[in-house]
């Protein structure tokens, strides 16, 4: 019996998890679960990489516990933030998290020699203020002369346990360096930042075979013997290789800290209106392309948590918004103010009293407000999908830990009229799981890896109810005045 071993580690939580094929199906077991989160210090935002690669060890460490003595192992973790090295092979410095606000300074005075437009025909990727581009232009330039390697942060932990340095493609998209026609760094962008094309390792694709963990970490930490294989390290890459869908006309939903928002495409589509509407061109696995559309999803509800002393369970916050009349508050989920507010809370109530709304005040009604906006979002660009694809999607699969969201999965269907297939809830580590089952040959392709999802694990379908078309009518129309305001 093989044993594959994911690291999935997303902005608020990791994860390891075992597949093992049983019976024609693919089985999950849950080794270890860890905390993840930036911390702020010094005016900035880091996250805690030590403490990641420490409990990835310690996962392993577990998994040698159970009993799986040898496997292979894929990593897989959000997106744009990266890790410098210097000529030993040492980090230089901490590892910021893309929320900092250092980036906004450096949007204006890129765009002045590359204004976005001509950023986006070179790369497709959607603008967000904390993109790589904008981060490593903000970065110190004595650090980035010192670094002799810029490594993602899936790569880098790949580097520790392996000693080899590369850099994953669909990660590597998401930097907006990259160029959609060359498939590698592009020079003027960075010639923009001075950085040469050797400070970036070589491009390398999902499946690739990496080899051992090195002989000497595996000894002392008494691990199983893993072969390395590299995964879709893009979290949202391996979330959506994850999705169980069939056939041609599906759009999926990443729902997780963010609510990722999308298609599957063959060809990118970086036209003038894709980028008008910010739709980005991400690279997925084996030649694909996500294009979709970054929401903030459930980092609004996150935060609210965190404001109330974590008192309430995600499904008690659900529980708290079914019981309030929907749509009386909405928010502009993406708007810049949410992205890291000292008070989500606070900074939701702000933006109700500012458009002349009422203000919600319990811990339902805020919630509540997240939800119907969260569906108001997904219709919007579910039906923008449509126009700028020409694709007109029969069902849309929500995967992640929103898949667990059932007021938020029917409201989405109610809203849209589109049937939504809700799971798997860990699709990002299955994703990461069918690439190195694909790579060991004991699957063919990912067509049979959604097919092998499809028959282990159950999928909650939900059906639009054609509810009271007048009230959603009356709320998409204020939804609509408040994205154009
Ligand atoms: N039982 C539940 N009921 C309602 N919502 C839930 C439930 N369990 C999880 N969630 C939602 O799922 C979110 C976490 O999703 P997920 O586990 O996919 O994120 P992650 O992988 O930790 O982070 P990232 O999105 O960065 O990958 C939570 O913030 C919460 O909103
Ligand atoms: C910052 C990225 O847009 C973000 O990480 C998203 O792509 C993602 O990976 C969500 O898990
Ligand atoms: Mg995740």
């Amino acid at each position: 019996m093989r044993d594959y071993v994911a690291v999935d580690i997303g902005a608020s939580s990791g994860r390891l998890v075992r597949g093992e094929m049983q019976d024609g199906r693919l089985s999950l077991q849950e080794i270890h679960r860890f905390d993840n989160g930036f911390h702020e210090h010094d005016g900035h935002c880091y996250w805690d990489i030590d403490h990641l690669y420490r409990e990835i060890l310690r996962g392993l460490q577990q998994a040698r516990q159970l009993g799986i003595e040898r496997c292979t192992l894929g990593i897989d973790t959000w997106a744009v933030d990266y890790v410098l090295l210097d000529g030993k092979g040492e980090r230089i410095g901490e590892v910021y998290a893309y929320r900092d606000s250092r980036t906004l300074g450096a949007v204006p005075p890129v765009h002045a020699v590359h204004p976005f437009s001509r950023i986006y025909e070179k790369t497709g990727i959607q603008h967000l203020t904390f993109n790589t581009l904008y981060q490593l232009y903000a970065h110190d330039r004595m650090e980035l002369a010192e670094a002799q390697d810029i490594l993602l942060v899936p790569d880098y932990l790949y580097y520790l346990l392996s000693g080899r340095k590369m850099n994953e493609l669909t990660n590597a998209s998401t930097t907006a360096l990259l160029n959609l026609k060359t498939r590698d760094y592009d020079p003027d962008l960075l010639e923009l930042l001075g950085l040469p094309r050797s400070k970036f390792p070589s491009l390398t694709e999902p499946g690739t075979r990496l080899g051992a963990i090195k002989p000497e970490l595996a000894q002392a930490y008494d691990l199983p013997e893993c072969e390395l294989i590299v995964a879709a390290t893009h979290d949202t890459a391996s979330a959506v290789l994850g999705v169980p869908a069939s056939g041609a006309s599906w759009a999926y939903l990443s729902s997780g800290t963010w609510s990722l928002i999308g298609v599957e495409l063959q060809t990118p589509l970086a036209t003038k209106e894709a980028m008008e509407r910010n739709y980005t061109n991400e690279w997925g696995a084996y030649g694909t392309f996500r294009f979709l559309k970054n929401i903030m999803g459930m980092w609004l509800i996150q935060e609210v948590r965190k404001d109330y002393g974590k008192q309430h369970s995600y499904a008690e916050l659900v529980k708290l918004a079914e019981a309030v009349p929907p749509f009386r508050s909405l928010i502009d989920s993406n708007d810049d103010r949410f992205l890291n507010p000292a008070n989500m809370t606070e900074e939701i109530r702000r933006f109700c009293a500012a458009t002349d709304q009422l203000v919600p005040d319990t811990p339902g009604e805020v919630a509540r407000c997240i939800f119907d906006s969260l569906a108001l979002s997904y219709d919007v660009y579910l039906k923008e999908l449509e126009r700028l694809t020409g694709q007109k999607p029969e069902t849309l699969h929500i995967v992640g830990g929103g898949a667990n969201n059932a007021l938020l999965c029917q409201w989405t269907a109610d809203v849209s009229g589109i049937p939504v297939a809700a799971g798997p809830t860990e699709s990002t580590a299955l994703g990461n799981l069918l690439v190195q089952m694909i790579s060991s040959g004991a699957i063919r392709d990912i067509g049979e890896g959604r097919e092998l999802i499809r028959r282990s694990f159950p999928i909650q379908t939900y059906v639009p109810r054609g509810l009271n078309t007048g009230r959603i009518t009356e709320a998409r129309r204020r939804f609509a005045d408040l994205l154009a305001r």
